[in-house]
């Protein structure tokens, strides 16, 4: 028997990043336009991690093709956190600069908790600021974390509805997960949130009907732990001698799932998306 073509249960994560670049453009445009401002963003990226200074670059290329500003504020592993936060009041006090993402992690030695507290909640094109976070919380979503916010914009483009549904996340970081519940609750689905410590992963994920896997854990969701006809976004990212792996054992698991990303191509480009979308938010607003 030939094998089945799975193609259009794909979420095509570059080709919406694509469209919502592009209405990022025109917004870019008419704010230079009518107000002669170009937003700009300032990324801190501290030591030379390779696959941080990659995703630095994969930014800074967005930046480029809507029309934003783009910075790059490469510190050596030395750096103390005196300079960092120094670093982030110049770039705070800045006119010209509207967003500021601090890669993470940061080197060990660095405080990422009081790093992020330094920056600017209004400038905080990460959402990760904890009076951003706390916002998110109360169903006030204004700079809120990129990655989740993208597999919102996904299910709003897919129309898939979210109120009602069993929505089951894997992973429960200040970066994926958790703000994940928070605009998944905030939108009337019902959230269960796992992690490493939860009993039967499998209880969960098989009674899900939009799953999110955010954990690092190569191939982590099998065939059999899905429903048949669950919306699936695989966050994750593993690299492995040159290439890149999701959480979601793709290939097989594409045959229960009615709509699924890939990795690479899916949540990832989203996010990048997204913060673009972020630094025009906060450019407008100035
Ligand atoms: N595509 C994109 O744009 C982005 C991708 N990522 C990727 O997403 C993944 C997660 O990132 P991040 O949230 O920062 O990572 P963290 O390591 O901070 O969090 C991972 C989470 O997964 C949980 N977890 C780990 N192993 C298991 C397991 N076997 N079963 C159930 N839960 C598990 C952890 O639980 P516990 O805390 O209890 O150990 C934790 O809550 C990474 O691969 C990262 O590269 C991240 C950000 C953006
Ligand atoms: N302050 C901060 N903000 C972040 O948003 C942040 C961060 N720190 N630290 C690391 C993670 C990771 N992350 C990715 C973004 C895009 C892709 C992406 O576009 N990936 C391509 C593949 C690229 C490849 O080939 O490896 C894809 O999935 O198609 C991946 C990963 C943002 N992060």
């Amino acid at each position: 028997m030939a094998e089945e073509n799975y193609d259009s249960r794909k979420i095509d994560g570059r080709s919406l990043s694509k469209k919502v670049e592009e209405q990022v453009k025109q917004g870019v445009d008419k704010l230079k336009a009518e107000k002669g401002v170009i937003p700009g963003l300032a990324t801190i990226l501290v030591g030379e991690d390779p696959a941080s200074k990659m995703y630095v670059r994969l930014k800074h290329k967005a930046c480029e093709r809507v029309g934003i500003h783009a910075e790059d504020h490469n510190m050596p592993e030395s750096t103390t956190q005196e300079e960092l936060m120094l670093r982030i009041q110049e770039l705070n006090a800045r006119k010209d600069i509207h967003g500021i993402l601090l890669q993470l992690p940061l080197p060990e030695h660095l405080d990422d908790k009081s790093a992020m507290l330094a920056i600017d909640p209004a400038k905080d094109a990460d959402g990760f600021h904890p009076y951003n976070m706390g916002k998110l919380l109360i169903g006030d979503e204004g700079l809120v974390p990129c990655t989740p916010k993208g597999v919102i914009r996904a299910l709003e483009e897919y129309n898939v509805e979210i109120q009602g549904k069993h929505a089951v996340i894997v992973g429960h970081s200040n970066v994926v997960g958790k703000p994940m519940a928070a605009m998944l609750i905030n939108r009337n689905a019902t959230v269960s949130v796992c992690h490493v410590f939860t009993d039967d992963l499998t209880k969960f994920t098989l009674d899900a009907d939009i799953l999110v896997v955010g954990t690092g854990v190569m191939h982590l969701i099998k065939a059999d732990m899905v429903k048949e006809g669950a919306v699936i976004f695989d966050v994750g990212i593993t690299e492995k001698e040159g290439k890149v792996y999701g959480d979601v054992d793709f290939d097989n698991v594409v045959k229960k799932a009615s709509l699924i990303t890939p990795v690479p191509g899916g949540v990832g480009p989203m996010t990048i998306a997204i913060l673009m979308e972020h630094v025009l938010m906060s450019a407008s607003n100035c």
